[in-house]
């Protein structure tokens, strides 16, 4: 090396102190000063450590004060270069290395390569399957619903698929209690955020709900919401601090809160039990007007409740407007179309269900609209009944039907598969000093009192010892249910614990979770009514109706914490009741003329409302011949009640729910991308990184941050021993576990981590290929299509590939084909480092040579890729738009702005590929040494 006063050069060990100057120099010694480190150092000058940077024509350059120059010409002034550049004005002049900046950009990957600074091939392989994995990944059609800890329930997916494909959902999921509507709401927000549709996400919930939440999201789904309390979300812009917020929903209350949250915007509002949000045309809760006001702020809203239509078609009304208040905007309309579509149902059931559909019907189903597509589809299949027009038919009807598109209720009867539900009654003598007409006698007495004498006392001690399993009970209050387990827990010794409206969140929250411990925990949980709402409870088979509720919505909200997925045995519902009272009468009511404790109840609203006065009659009289024929009337109109619902059912919303086979191919298409797991991708990172690994069981692992930890921000990896599968079912077991999928925060980290720093981007490999001429030289490339677009325009899905590679011999011919990744990985040799910088050294002019042979191949390609996107980018979004658009003029569920937001992103995203350009992703030097 000639060292001359005024050259710039880095420092090949240690990089960090940017660019050098030389500025003394003698036969033996060099010395140079680095000014960005303040550092100077000297060097034996036939053994320094020294990278000579120069700059080629097109380089642009920077100088210290930031200012960046393009690089027209050079000469060679005595060993110091000077640079002809022009500024971004256009202006030209000559600028001495000497001006250059002293922080280099040491990142890109041919001045990594040119000062000597590589990796070796596990780097480049690993950047390599970074970029075609996080390509596969993006692009697969499930990409945001793969990576939660879930089992594949077809019909949650099936919704989640639906749903998170639109642009700002506003949607009602009101499935029937237990089967899983904060799954598909974890789905679709999980999506939403992966695929950058959502940044901001508020959820809403009661507050027994805050930490069941806040835990379903973090353990399922990896999402981290902050929690606000009254201090918090009190904090000057509280709401702008966190990108995902939960919330209990009485804080809305306080409007200096409600107040701030309005100030922010939000993606995407999600509100659990949304029955509560009580309207009717003469009253508006105060719930429902806060909700309202921040949807309206939200582009993107779910309503979760499992009771959307038995509340009352007002209410059910109300939430849709909430959804969409253009289409939802009167009650009365709503009511008619409703009607008119209760008389055409049964023609819409014998077109699903019968194999020739009469001509009575079709005439129906084509009088519904005078929609001219829906005419024409009847035509056919009055000129043919085949089932590709049924198909047709049915699926033009969905699309077109009433809530259609925004109302989504799965049931376990189209479900099926659910456990029975098994009435263990009781009946016991009521003590003297009990009245007859209350259903929570003991509210009457004082606690220490009512304990010592209700016989539902002694029933519930034996009903402990005789089952030894876990047992549910609940009642109406909270004082009976803090009476009732002060007395078990301190007079009787048993193992409870208790849940009601007096304890702190925390102090529900630990008393919940002291009961699921299956080992350790307690083995009787008493609730009061607070404890029947989205709670889950379904590893214990056992509840006690230690009173009954007065509504037969609460009752089936009950059951519903056992009779839920994940349930495994059938579930025994144990009422002990006093005879000759309000108690027993209910428990007729509910039982025999309601069969709400065997099955799921629908008529429950419509029934109560009917017979709430001949129920207050009886217990006043306590007739039992007015009793029987009160619960023989309600049996019988139960039963016509619910075969008008059946006749009524509403088949088209079933198959909008869920169609069993579309289902299950996503299942299984999301099993087959699975099948594929990031195990083998994973452990190149572990070992290039220095992450330890050790085998815990079964494709089970446990990880740790090794001694020679190359990064101290390896996701997820600290010090402390993290456990990782790769398994869904383990990981299904073992919540604690890390699930590695392709979406997990650790694995896409990692191609993050891998592919924004310079990780693998310069690399020598030695291989030896004895088809190949000893010694020759290759140089292999990576480049990708770069757009400058945010996330959420999803331009990715457009690009055709997220990397080119080229791999060009020293005469410039293209051996891409022979050389494949997997090839040189097969071949390849290990190399001292020294010999690797010595071949880089004594080679730089042909490498760059070759190199830029490689570059202008990969560039050649640029515009077929422009334009393949955009043709791809125009006919996948004309579809949609063309899809919506038609479907807009006969059905109003159609939101305007989906239609807009489609037209915006099609517009940016083919402006984004328009300035495509292509990247030098990787440089990787190969030798063939045999
Ligand atoms: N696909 C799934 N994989 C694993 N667990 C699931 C799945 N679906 C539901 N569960 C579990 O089943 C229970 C019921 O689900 P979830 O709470 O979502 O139901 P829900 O319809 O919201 O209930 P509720 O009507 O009581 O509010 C929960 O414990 C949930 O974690």
């Amino acid at each position: 090396m000639s060292f001359s006063v005024g050259q710039r050069y880095l420092s090949t060990t240690e990089l960090e102190l940017g660019l050098g100057i030389i500025t003394q120099v003698d036969h033996r010694m060099v010395e140079i000063f680095f000014p960005a480190a303040e550092e100077r150092r000297t060097y034996a000058s036939n053994n320094a450590p020294l990278s000579r940077i120069s700059y080629k024509i097109g380089d642009v350059i920077t100088d210290r004060d930031s200012n960046e120059y393009k690089v027209l010409d050079l000469t060679d002034n005595n060993g110091v270069y000077i640079y002809f550049v022009e500024d971004a004005s256009g202006e030209t002049r000559p600028m001495p290395e000497l001006e250059i900046g002293d922080q280099v950009a040491l990142n890109a990957p041919w001045e990594r390569l040119a000062a000597g600074n590589i990796d070796g091939s596990q780097w480049f392989h690993l950047r390599y399957r970074s970029l075609l994995e996080r390509e596969r990944l993006e692009q697969a059609p499930y990409y945001g619903l793969m990576g939660p800890r879930i089992s594949l329930t077809p019909h949650q997916y099936f919704i989640a698929n639906n749903v998170a494909k639109r642009p700002a959902p506003r949607v009602l999921l009101a499935d029937e209690v237990g089967l899983g509507k904060t799954i598909e709401a974890g789905l679709i927000i999980h999506q939403q955020l992966m695929t950058g549709r959502a940044g901001r996400v508020l959820i809403s919930v009661p507050d027994t709900l805050v930490h069941q939440w806040l835990v379903e999201m973090l353990r399922k789904f990896n999402l981290h919401f902050s929690v606000y309390d009254k201090e918090r979300a009190l904090e000057a812009d509280a709401f702008e601090q966190n990108q995902l917020v939960l919330i209990s929903n009485k804080l809305w209350h306080d409007e200096a809160i409600l107040e701030s949250a309005l100030s922010a915007d939000w993606d995407l509002m999600v509100v659990d039990e949304a029955h509560h949000l009580h309207w009717s045309e003469t009253e508006v809760s105060p719930e429902y007007e806060h909700v309202q006001k921040l949807s309206q702020k939200s582009a993107g809203l779910l309503l979760l409740t499992a009771t959307p239509e038995q509340l009352g078609l007002e209410g059910h009304y109300a939430r849709l407007h909430l959804l969409d208040p253009q289409r939802f905007d009167s009650l009365e309309q709503f009511k008619t179309q409703e009607e008119r579509y209760f008389e055409v149902s049964s023609s819409i059931n014998e077109l699903i269900d019968a194999s020739e559909v009469s001509a009575e019907s079709l005439d129906k189903i084509q009088a519904m609209s005078d929609d001219q597509i829906l005419a024409d589809l009847v035509d056919a299949m009055r000129e043919q009944q085949s089932s590709d027009n049924k198909e047709k038919l049915i699926n033009h009807l969905i699309d077109h039907h009433g809530t259609g598109r925004v109302l989504f209720r799965n049931t376990r009867s189209a479900i099926k598969g659910f456990p029975q539900r098994v009435l263990v009654e009781k009946a016991l003598e009521k003590p003297g000093l009990y009245s007859t007409f209350k259903l929570t006698p003991e509210t009457e007495l004082e606690s220490d009192q009512w304990a010592e004498i209700d016989p539902r006392v002694d029933y519930l001690v034996a009903l402990y010892k005789e089952l030894k399993d876990k047992l549910l009970v609940i009642c109406q209050n909270a004082e009976t249910a803090l009476a009732l387990e002060d007395h078990l827990r301190l007079r009787e010794g048993l193992k409870t614990t208790a849940f009601h409206e007096g304890m702190t969140i925390i102090e529900q929250d630990r008393s919940a979770a002291y009961f699921a411990d299956l080992e350790e925990g307690a083995q009787l949980l008493i609730c009061s009514e607070i404890g029947s709402e989205g709670r889950n409870f379904q590893f214990a088979h056992h509840i006690v109706m230690f009173d009954l509720p007065s509504h037969p919505d609460l009752l089936e909200q009950r059951i519903g914490r056992l009779d839920r997925i994940g349930q495994t045995e059938d579930i025994k519902i144990h009422v002990p009741f006093f005879t000759g009272t309000v108690q027993e009468i209910y428990k007729r009511w509910y039982d025999e003329g309601l069969s709400a404790f065997s099955q799921a109840c629908a008529t429950g609203d419509a029934l109560i409302q009917k017979y709430q006065e001949e129920l207050n009659q009886c217990i006043i009289s306590i007739d039992s011949a007015q009793i029987d024929n009160l619960v023989n009337e309600t049996a019988k109109d139960n039963a016509e009640l619910k075969a008008k619902i059946e006749n009524g059912r509403d088949r088209l919303l079933e198959l909008n729910s869920c169609q069993p086979i579309a289902a299950l191919n996503i299942v299984h298409e999301i099993e087959d991308f699975e099948f594929d797991d990031p195990k083998k991708f994973m452990d190149t990172a572990f070992n290039c990184f220095g992450v330890d690994r050790e085998r815990h069981s079964e494709n089970t692992w446990v990880i740790q941050a090794g001694e020679q930890m190359l990064t101290d921000h390896f996701p997820g990896v600290t010090d402390e021993a993290t456990t990782v599968t790769y398994d869904r079912e383990r990981a299904l077991e073992r919540e604690d576990f890390q699930f590695l999928t392709w979406e997990h925060p650790m694995v896409t980290g990692v191609m993050d981590l891998v592919l924004d720093h310079h990780y693998g981007n310069a690399a020598f490999t030695l291989i030896k290929d004895q088809r190949l001429p000893a010694g020759t030289l290759y140089i292999e490339t990576l480049h990708s299509p770069i757009v400058q677009a945010s996330k959420a325009s999803q331009c990715y899905r457009f690009m055709p590939t997220s990397v080119i590679r080229h791999v060009v011999s020293h005469d410039n011919k293209d051996f891409t084909q022979y050389l494949t990744d997997q090839h040189i990985h097969e071949h390849r040799q290990k190399i001292s480092k020294a010999l690797r910088h010595e071949v880089i050294k004594s080679q730089k002019d042909l490498i760059y040579k070759v190199f830029q042979v490689a570059e202008s191949q990969a560039k050649k390609k640029l515009s077929g890729i422009i334009s393949e996107a955009q043709q791809k980018a125009t006919q996948a979004l004309d579809l949609e738009i063309n899809r919506l658009t038609s479907l807009k003029s006969i059905n109003p569920n159609i939101r305007q702005e989906e239609i807009d937001a489609l037209a915006t992103q099609k517009e940016a995203c083919l402006e984004a590929i328009q300035g495509c350009q292509i990247k030098l992703e990787a440089i990787r030097v190969i030798v063939n040494g045999s």
